[in-house]
Protein backbone atom coordinates (compact mmCIF):
# COMPACT_ATOMS: atom_id res chain seq x y z
CA UNK A 1 0.00 0.00 0.00
CA UNK A 2 0.81 3.61 -0.75
CA UNK A 3 3.22 5.12 2.15
CA UNK A 4 2.00 8.45 1.35
CA UNK A 5 -1.69 7.38 1.06
CA UNK A 6 -1.27 5.78 4.43
CA UNK A 7 0.09 8.90 6.23
CA UNK A 8 -2.48 11.47 4.77
CA UNK A 9 -5.38 9.49 6.15
CA UNK A 10 -3.78 9.18 9.06
CA UNK A 11 -3.55 12.53 9.37
CA UNK A 12 -7.42 13.09 8.44
CA UNK A 13 -7.92 10.76 11.38
CA UNK A 14 -5.82 12.18 13.98
CA UNK A 15 -7.27 15.60 13.69
CA UNK A 16 -10.73 13.83 14.17
CA UNK A 17 -9.78 12.17 16.85
CA UNK A 18 -8.41 15.07 18.58
CA UNK A 19 -11.50 17.06 18.23
CA UNK A 20 -13.11 14.36 20.71
CA UNK A 21 -9.70 14.82 22.91
CA UNK A 22 -8.06 11.85 21.55
CA UNK A 23 -4.40 11.07 21.06
CA UNK A 24 -4.18 8.76 18.10
CA UNK A 25 -0.25 9.10 19.48
CA UNK A 26 -0.47 7.92 22.44
CA UNK A 27 -2.58 4.92 21.52
CA UNK A 28 -0.38 3.49 18.66
CA UNK A 29 2.26 3.70 21.74
CA UNK A 30 0.05 1.78 24.57
CA UNK A 31 -0.66 -0.47 21.36
CA UNK A 32 3.01 -1.06 20.31
CA UNK A 33 3.64 -1.95 24.45
CA UNK A 34 0.90 -4.36 24.92
CA UNK A 35 1.95 -7.86 24.42
CA UNK A 36 -0.02 -10.77 23.42
CA UNK A 37 0.36 -14.77 23.89
CA UNK A 38 0.61 -16.59 21.19
CA UNK A 39 -1.03 -19.96 21.87
CA UNK A 40 1.31 -22.75 20.66
CA UNK A 41 -1.68 -25.07 20.28
CA UNK A 42 -3.05 -23.30 17.40
CA UNK A 43 -0.15 -24.31 15.19
CA UNK A 44 -0.75 -28.64 15.72
CA UNK A 45 -4.44 -28.55 16.94
CA UNK A 46 -3.39 -28.94 20.60
CA UNK A 47 -1.48 -32.60 19.82
CA UNK A 48 1.76 -31.74 21.23
CA UNK A 49 4.81 -34.37 21.45
CA UNK A 50 4.36 -36.05 24.38
CA UNK A 51 2.09 -38.70 22.97
CA UNK A 52 0.72 -37.46 19.50
CA UNK A 53 -3.04 -38.76 20.90
CA UNK A 54 -6.50 -38.03 19.88
CA UNK A 55 -7.37 -34.65 22.01
CA UNK A 56 -9.83 -35.62 25.23
CA UNK A 57 -10.58 -33.31 28.69
CA UNK A 58 -13.86 -31.68 27.32
CA UNK A 59 -12.38 -29.74 24.34
CA UNK A 60 -12.13 -29.93 20.44
CA UNK A 61 -10.68 -29.54 17.62
CA UNK A 62 -12.37 -29.85 14.19
CA UNK A 63 -11.10 -30.03 10.38
CA UNK A 64 -8.14 -31.67 8.45
CA UNK A 65 -6.68 -28.53 6.60
CA UNK A 66 -3.27 -29.79 5.51
CA UNK A 67 0.17 -28.36 7.00
CA UNK A 68 -0.24 -28.69 11.02
CA UNK A 69 3.03 -28.06 12.49
CA UNK A 70 4.40 -32.09 13.38
CA UNK A 71 7.16 -31.77 16.02
CA UNK A 72 8.99 -29.10 17.55
CA UNK A 73 10.64 -27.39 15.25
CA UNK A 74 7.73 -26.82 12.60
CA UNK A 75 5.92 -25.27 15.73
CA UNK A 76 9.03 -22.89 16.36
CA UNK A 77 9.42 -22.19 12.54
CA UNK A 78 5.84 -21.38 12.10
CA UNK A 79 5.67 -18.97 15.43
CA UNK A 80 8.33 -17.05 13.81
CA UNK A 81 6.93 -16.54 10.46
CA UNK A 82 3.43 -15.36 12.30
CA UNK A 83 5.84 -12.65 14.06
CA UNK A 84 6.92 -11.05 10.83
CA UNK A 85 3.50 -10.11 9.75
CA UNK A 86 2.18 -8.40 13.37
CA UNK A 87 3.23 -5.28 14.76
CA UNK A 88 4.42 -5.40 18.54
CA UNK A 89 6.78 -7.71 20.82
CA UNK A 90 4.42 -10.77 21.56
CA UNK A 91 4.76 -13.94 24.08
CA UNK A 92 4.13 -17.65 23.71
CA UNK A 93 2.01 -19.73 25.43
CA UNK A 94 3.37 -23.55 26.05
CA UNK A 95 1.45 -25.95 27.13
CA UNK A 96 3.13 -28.73 29.27
CA UNK A 97 2.71 -31.34 25.82
CA UNK A 98 5.09 -29.43 23.93
CA UNK A 99 7.83 -30.10 26.06
CA UNK A 100 11.37 -31.02 24.23
CA UNK A 101 11.06 -34.74 25.64
CA UNK A 102 13.80 -36.07 22.90
CA UNK A 103 11.70 -38.45 21.41
CA UNK A 104 11.33 -40.27 24.92
CA UNK A 105 7.99 -40.61 26.70
CA UNK A 106 7.88 -38.34 29.55
CA UNK A 107 4.75 -38.31 31.77
CA UNK A 108 3.53 -35.54 33.06
CA UNK A 109 4.61 -36.33 36.73
CA UNK A 110 8.05 -36.38 35.69
CA UNK A 111 8.48 -33.39 34.03
CA UNK A 112 11.46 -30.94 34.57
CA UNK A 113 13.11 -27.68 33.33
CA UNK A 114 15.67 -29.89 31.38
CA UNK A 115 12.45 -30.43 28.64
CA UNK A 116 11.75 -26.57 28.45
CA UNK A 117 15.41 -25.31 28.60
CA UNK A 118 15.72 -25.30 24.51
CA UNK A 119 12.24 -23.58 24.38
CA UNK A 120 13.74 -20.75 27.03
CA UNK A 121 17.26 -20.39 24.65
CA UNK A 122 14.41 -20.37 21.58
CA UNK A 123 12.52 -17.79 23.71
CA UNK A 124 15.84 -15.84 23.94
CA UNK A 125 16.97 -15.99 20.79
CA UNK A 126 13.68 -14.82 18.90
CA UNK A 127 13.37 -11.85 21.92
CA UNK A 128 10.03 -13.58 22.83
CA UNK A 129 8.78 -14.24 26.60
CA UNK A 130 7.18 -17.22 27.64
CA UNK A 131 3.87 -18.07 29.00
CA UNK A 132 3.04 -22.18 30.25
CA UNK A 133 0.14 -23.95 31.18
CA UNK A 134 -0.07 -27.33 32.90
CA UNK A 135 -1.90 -30.15 31.36
CA UNK A 136 -4.55 -32.27 32.53
CA UNK A 137 -6.24 -33.66 29.28
CA UNK A 138 -5.38 -36.08 26.53
CA UNK A 139 -3.98 -38.85 29.14
CA UNK A 140 -5.09 -42.11 30.23
CA UNK A 141 -5.37 -40.76 33.77
CA UNK A 142 -7.48 -37.58 32.58
CA UNK A 143 -11.08 -39.21 33.12
CA UNK A 144 -13.84 -37.02 33.68
CA UNK A 145 -12.11 -35.72 37.25
CA UNK A 146 -8.01 -34.76 38.18
CA UNK A 147 -7.23 -32.28 40.80
CA UNK A 148 -10.57 -32.92 42.13
CA UNK A 149 -10.74 -36.65 41.51
CA UNK A 150 -11.64 -38.74 45.33
CA UNK A 151 -9.14 -41.15 43.94
CA UNK A 152 -5.95 -40.34 46.33
CA UNK A 153 -3.45 -41.38 43.76
CA UNK A 154 -5.00 -39.63 40.23
CA UNK A 155 -5.24 -36.78 42.81
CA UNK A 156 -1.88 -36.99 43.38
CA UNK A 157 -0.32 -37.23 40.65
CA UNK A 158 -2.18 -34.06 39.03
CA UNK A 159 -1.08 -32.47 41.88
CA UNK A 160 2.60 -33.16 41.34
CA UNK A 161 2.42 -32.45 37.82
CA UNK A 162 0.78 -29.21 38.34
CA UNK A 163 3.67 -28.17 41.08
CA UNK A 164 6.58 -29.31 38.40
CA UNK A 165 4.67 -26.92 35.87
CA UNK A 166 5.16 -24.27 38.25
CA UNK A 167 8.72 -24.61 38.63
CA UNK A 168 9.34 -24.76 35.07
CA UNK A 169 7.22 -21.78 34.69
CA UNK A 170 9.32 -20.27 37.77
CA UNK A 171 12.79 -21.14 35.33
CA UNK A 172 11.07 -19.29 32.38
CA UNK A 173 10.24 -16.25 34.53
CA UNK A 174 13.54 -16.09 35.77
CA UNK A 175 15.56 -16.80 32.59
CA UNK A 176 13.10 -13.96 31.14
CA UNK A 177 13.36 -11.19 34.00
CA UNK A 178 9.50 -10.99 33.48
CA UNK A 179 6.68 -13.32 35.28
CA UNK A 180 5.86 -16.41 33.42
CA UNK A 181 2.09 -16.00 33.44
CA UNK A 182 1.29 -20.22 34.23
CA UNK A 183 -2.65 -20.77 33.78
CA UNK A 184 -4.35 -23.40 35.73
CA UNK A 185 -7.64 -25.04 33.74
CA UNK A 186 -8.53 -28.78 34.61
CA UNK A 187 -11.74 -29.96 32.95
CA UNK A 188 -13.33 -31.35 36.20
CA UNK A 189 -16.43 -32.19 35.71
CA UNK A 190 -19.81 -34.65 35.42
CA UNK A 191 -21.47 -35.42 32.20
CA UNK A 192 -24.66 -35.86 34.36
CA UNK A 193 -25.96 -34.71 37.86
CA UNK A 194 -23.86 -35.44 40.50
CA UNK A 195 -24.92 -35.29 44.00
CA UNK A 196 -21.93 -34.68 45.71
CA UNK A 197 -20.85 -31.21 44.04
CA UNK A 198 -19.48 -29.89 46.73
CA UNK A 199 -17.05 -32.58 47.21
CA UNK A 200 -15.35 -32.04 44.23
CA UNK A 201 -14.92 -28.27 44.63
CA UNK A 202 -13.52 -29.42 48.42
CA UNK A 203 -11.32 -31.19 46.43
CA UNK A 204 -10.46 -28.82 43.93
CA UNK A 205 -9.58 -25.78 46.42
CA UNK A 206 -7.32 -28.42 48.41
CA UNK A 207 -5.36 -29.52 45.62
CA UNK A 208 -4.63 -25.96 44.44
CA UNK A 209 -3.52 -24.86 47.79
CA UNK A 210 -1.16 -27.54 48.07
CA UNK A 211 -0.31 -26.85 44.55
CA UNK A 212 0.43 -22.84 45.52
CA UNK A 213 1.89 -23.75 48.32
CA UNK A 214 5.49 -23.04 47.56
CA UNK A 215 6.59 -19.92 46.89
CA UNK A 216 8.36 -19.48 43.78
CA UNK A 217 9.37 -16.04 42.70
CA UNK A 218 9.24 -16.16 38.47
CA UNK A 219 5.72 -17.12 38.35
CA UNK A 220 2.68 -15.56 38.83
CA UNK A 221 -0.70 -18.32 38.52
CA UNK A 222 -4.23 -17.79 36.67
CA UNK A 223 -7.09 -20.41 37.35
CA UNK A 224 -9.36 -20.41 34.04
CA UNK A 225 -13.47 -21.10 34.84
CA UNK A 226 -15.59 -22.84 32.16
CA UNK A 227 -18.94 -23.43 31.64
CA UNK A 228 -18.97 -27.00 30.65
CA UNK A 229 -16.71 -29.35 28.81
CA UNK A 230 -17.99 -31.40 26.23
CA UNK A 231 -18.98 -34.85 27.77
CA UNK A 232 -19.04 -32.86 31.20
CA UNK A 233 -22.27 -31.06 30.46
CA UNK A 234 -24.00 -31.08 33.55
CA UNK A 235 -21.22 -30.23 35.78
CA UNK A 236 -18.02 -28.16 36.17
CA UNK A 237 -15.97 -28.33 39.51
CA UNK A 238 -13.95 -24.88 38.18
CA UNK A 239 -17.16 -22.99 37.27
CA UNK A 240 -16.97 -19.15 37.43
CA UNK A 241 -18.46 -18.54 40.57
CA UNK A 242 -15.87 -21.37 42.51
CA UNK A 243 -12.96 -19.81 40.69
CA UNK A 244 -13.99 -15.86 41.63
CA UNK A 245 -14.21 -17.18 45.25
CA UNK A 246 -11.19 -18.85 45.19
CA UNK A 247 -9.02 -16.22 43.22
CA UNK A 248 -10.62 -13.19 45.49
CA UNK A 249 -9.69 -14.97 48.98
CA UNK A 250 -6.35 -16.27 47.57
CA UNK A 251 -5.61 -13.00 46.07
CA UNK A 252 -4.72 -14.51 42.74
CA UNK A 253 -4.84 -14.10 38.99
CA UNK A 254 -8.46 -15.22 37.47
CA UNK A 255 -8.61 -16.17 34.19
CA UNK A 256 -11.58 -15.14 31.76
CA UNK A 257 -11.60 -16.96 28.27
CA UNK A 258 -14.20 -15.31 26.20
CA UNK A 259 -15.65 -18.95 25.12
CA UNK A 260 -16.68 -20.04 28.28
CA UNK A 261 -19.68 -17.84 29.89
CA UNK A 262 -23.44 -18.63 28.59
CA UNK A 263 -24.18 -17.19 25.07
CA UNK A 264 -26.21 -14.61 25.75
CA UNK A 265 -23.85 -13.42 28.54
CA UNK A 266 -21.55 -10.65 27.69
CA UNK A 267 -18.21 -11.42 29.14
CA UNK A 268 -17.44 -7.80 29.96
CA UNK A 269 -20.00 -7.46 32.24
CA UNK A 270 -17.48 -9.58 34.85
CA UNK A 271 -14.76 -7.39 34.26
CA UNK A 272 -15.34 -4.77 36.70
CA UNK A 273 -16.40 -6.97 39.42
CA UNK A 274 -13.56 -9.10 39.36
CA UNK A 275 -11.20 -6.15 39.08
CA UNK A 276 -12.39 -5.25 42.32
CA UNK A 277 -11.46 -8.01 44.30
CA UNK A 278 -8.51 -10.51 42.08
CA UNK A 279 -5.25 -8.57 41.46
CA UNK A 280 -4.98 -9.23 37.72
CA UNK A 281 -6.92 -10.99 35.04
CA UNK A 282 -5.58 -13.11 32.44
CA UNK A 283 -8.07 -13.10 29.10
CA UNK A 284 -8.41 -16.17 26.98
CA UNK A 285 -9.42 -14.01 23.90
CA UNK A 286 -11.41 -16.65 21.79
CA UNK A 287 -14.74 -17.04 19.83
CA UNK A 288 -17.56 -19.06 20.75
CA UNK A 289 -20.51 -19.79 17.89
CA UNK A 290 -23.13 -22.01 19.51
CA UNK A 291 -20.72 -23.25 22.12
CA UNK A 292 -17.37 -23.14 23.16
CA UNK A 293 -15.66 -23.58 20.11
CA UNK A 294 -12.73 -21.53 19.89
CA UNK A 295 -13.23 -20.04 16.26
CA UNK A 296 -10.70 -17.94 15.45
CA UNK A 297 -11.40 -14.74 17.31
CA UNK A 298 -12.40 -11.68 15.09
CA UNK A 299 -13.12 -7.98 15.61
CA UNK A 300 -16.79 -8.61 17.25
CA UNK A 301 -19.06 -6.73 19.71
CA UNK A 302 -17.58 -9.35 22.71
CA UNK A 303 -14.33 -8.63 21.78
CA UNK A 304 -15.12 -4.82 21.37
CA UNK A 305 -16.73 -4.21 24.50
CA UNK A 306 -14.11 -6.66 26.42
CA UNK A 307 -11.19 -4.54 25.62
CA UNK A 308 -13.26 -1.14 26.00
CA UNK A 309 -14.49 -2.40 29.45
CA UNK A 310 -10.58 -2.86 30.53
CA UNK A 311 -9.63 0.57 29.19
CA UNK A 312 -12.93 2.37 30.88
CA UNK A 313 -11.79 0.96 33.96
CA UNK A 314 -8.07 2.35 33.52
CA UNK A 315 -7.59 -1.55 34.18
CA UNK A 316 -5.83 -2.54 30.63
CA UNK A 317 -2.15 -2.95 32.44
CA UNK A 318 -4.12 -5.28 35.12
CA UNK A 319 -4.69 -7.59 32.49
CA UNK A 320 -2.62 -10.14 30.67
CA UNK A 321 -3.82 -10.89 26.94
CA UNK A 322 -3.57 -14.08 25.10
CA UNK A 323 -5.41 -15.81 22.67
CA UNK A 324 -6.89 -19.21 23.12
CA UNK A 325 -8.56 -20.71 19.84
CA UNK A 326 -7.76 -24.04 17.53
CA UNK A 327 -9.28 -23.89 14.29
CA UNK A 328 -8.01 -26.88 12.44
CA UNK A 329 -10.24 -25.70 9.11
CA UNK A 330 -8.09 -23.21 7.58
CA UNK A 331 -4.42 -22.48 6.94
CA UNK A 332 -3.67 -22.19 10.89
CA UNK A 333 -0.85 -19.36 10.28
CA UNK A 334 -3.53 -17.86 8.47
CA UNK A 335 -5.73 -18.07 11.46
CA UNK A 336 -2.98 -16.47 14.16
CA UNK A 337 -2.85 -13.66 11.76
CA UNK A 338 -6.67 -13.06 11.68
CA UNK A 339 -7.10 -13.49 15.49
CA UNK A 340 -3.96 -11.48 16.90
CA UNK A 341 -4.60 -8.43 14.65
CA UNK A 342 -8.77 -8.78 15.25
CA UNK A 343 -7.49 -8.60 19.10
CA UNK A 344 -5.06 -5.33 18.52
CA UNK A 345 -8.24 -4.03 16.40
CA UNK A 346 -10.04 -4.25 19.56
CA UNK A 347 -7.62 -2.84 21.79
CA UNK A 348 -7.06 0.57 19.38
CA UNK A 349 -10.75 0.97 19.27
CA UNK A 350 -10.99 0.89 22.72
CA UNK A 351 -7.66 3.02 23.68
CA UNK A 352 -9.51 5.74 20.82
CA UNK A 353 -12.78 6.08 22.83
CA UNK A 354 -13.51 9.29 23.72
CA UNK A 355 -12.90 8.22 27.35
CA UNK A 356 -12.82 11.26 28.95
CA UNK A 357 -16.12 13.52 27.29
CA UNK A 358 -17.97 10.00 27.81
CA UNK A 359 -17.23 9.84 31.85
CA UNK A 360 -18.25 14.05 31.71
CA UNK A 361 -21.72 13.53 30.02
CA UNK A 362 -22.46 10.87 32.04
CA UNK A 363 -21.31 12.35 35.38
CA UNK A 364 -23.58 15.88 34.22
CA UNK A 365 -26.52 12.98 33.28
CA UNK A 366 -26.29 13.67 29.54
CA UNK A 367 -27.06 10.49 28.64
CA UNK A 368 -28.33 11.78 24.95
CA UNK A 369 -24.89 12.88 24.56
CA UNK A 370 -23.30 10.03 26.14
CA UNK A 371 -25.22 7.48 23.71
CA UNK A 372 -24.34 9.61 20.41
CA UNK A 373 -21.05 10.01 21.01
CA UNK A 374 -20.60 6.70 21.81
CA UNK A 375 -22.41 6.00 18.06
CA UNK A 376 -20.34 8.59 16.43
CA UNK A 377 -17.19 7.30 17.95
CA UNK A 378 -17.78 3.55 16.44
CA UNK A 379 -17.69 4.90 12.62
CA UNK A 380 -14.78 7.38 13.46
CA UNK A 381 -11.52 6.52 11.01
CA UNK A 382 -9.88 3.88 13.41
CA UNK A 383 -8.90 1.68 10.34
CA UNK A 384 -6.30 4.46 9.51
CA UNK A 385 -4.86 4.88 12.45
CA UNK A 386 -4.81 0.65 12.52
CA UNK A 387 -2.96 1.08 9.01
CA UNK A 388 -0.85 3.34 10.26
CA UNK A 389 0.30 1.27 13.40
CA UNK A 390 1.06 -1.55 11.05
CA UNK A 391 3.38 0.67 8.62
CA UNK A 392 4.94 2.64 11.31
CA UNK A 393 5.87 -1.18 12.92
CA UNK A 394 6.99 -2.45 9.41
CA UNK A 395 4.55 -5.55 8.87
CA UNK A 396 1.76 -5.33 5.98
CA UNK A 397 -0.55 -3.43 5.97
CA UNK A 398 -4.36 -4.29 5.14
CA UNK A 399 -4.80 -7.20 3.09
CA UNK A 400 -1.13 -7.44 2.03
CA UNK A 401 -0.21 -10.17 4.73
CA UNK A 402 -3.00 -12.66 3.27
CA UNK A 403 -0.07 -13.11 0.13
CA UNK A 404 2.57 -13.51 2.71
CA UNK A 405 0.28 -16.58 4.54
CA UNK A 406 -0.02 -17.86 0.68
CA UNK A 407 3.46 -17.84 -0.02
CA UNK A 408 4.48 -19.70 3.50
CA UNK A 409 1.73 -22.05 2.72
CA UNK A 410 3.36 -22.99 -1.05
CA UNK A 411 6.80 -23.21 0.29
CA UNK A 412 6.50 -24.84 3.80
CA UNK A 413 3.21 -25.99 5.19
CA UNK A 414 1.67 -27.63 1.94
CA UNK A 415 4.97 -29.86 1.91
CA UNK A 416 4.03 -31.49 5.53
C1 LIG B 1 -5.72 -25.63 25.49
C2 LIG B 1 -6.18 -24.62 26.49
O1 LIG B 1 -5.54 -24.68 27.67
C3 LIG B 1 -7.66 -24.71 26.70
O2 LIG B 1 -8.23 -24.18 25.54
C4 LIG B 1 -8.23 -23.97 27.90
O3 LIG B 1 -7.62 -22.74 28.09
C5 LIG B 1 -9.67 -23.82 27.64
O4 LIG B 1 -10.11 -22.76 27.32
C6 LIG B 1 -10.54 -24.99 27.74
O5 LIG B 1 -11.80 -24.74 27.28
MN1 LIG C 1 -8.99 -20.94 27.57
Amino acid sequence: MKTDLIEKAYAVAKERYAAIGVDTDEAIALLEKQQISLHCWQADDVVGFERNDALSGGIQTTGNYPGRARNIDEVRKDIEFVKTLIAGNHRLNLHEIYGDFGGKFVDRDQCGVEHFQSWIDWAKANNMKLDFNSTSFSHPKSGSLSLSNPDQAIRDFWIEHTKRCRRIADAMGKAQGDPCIMNIWVHDGSKDVPVQRKKYRELLADSLDQIMAEKLDGVKNCFEAKLFGIGLESYTVGSHDFYTAYCATRKQMYTLDTGHYEQTENVSDFVSTLLMYVPELMLHVSRPVRWDSDHVTIMNDQTLDLFKELVRSDALDRAHVGLDYFDASINRIGAYIVGTRATQKCILQALLEPKALLREYEDNGQYFERLALMEEAKSMPFGAVFDYFNMKNNVPVGEEYMACVQQYEKDVTSKR
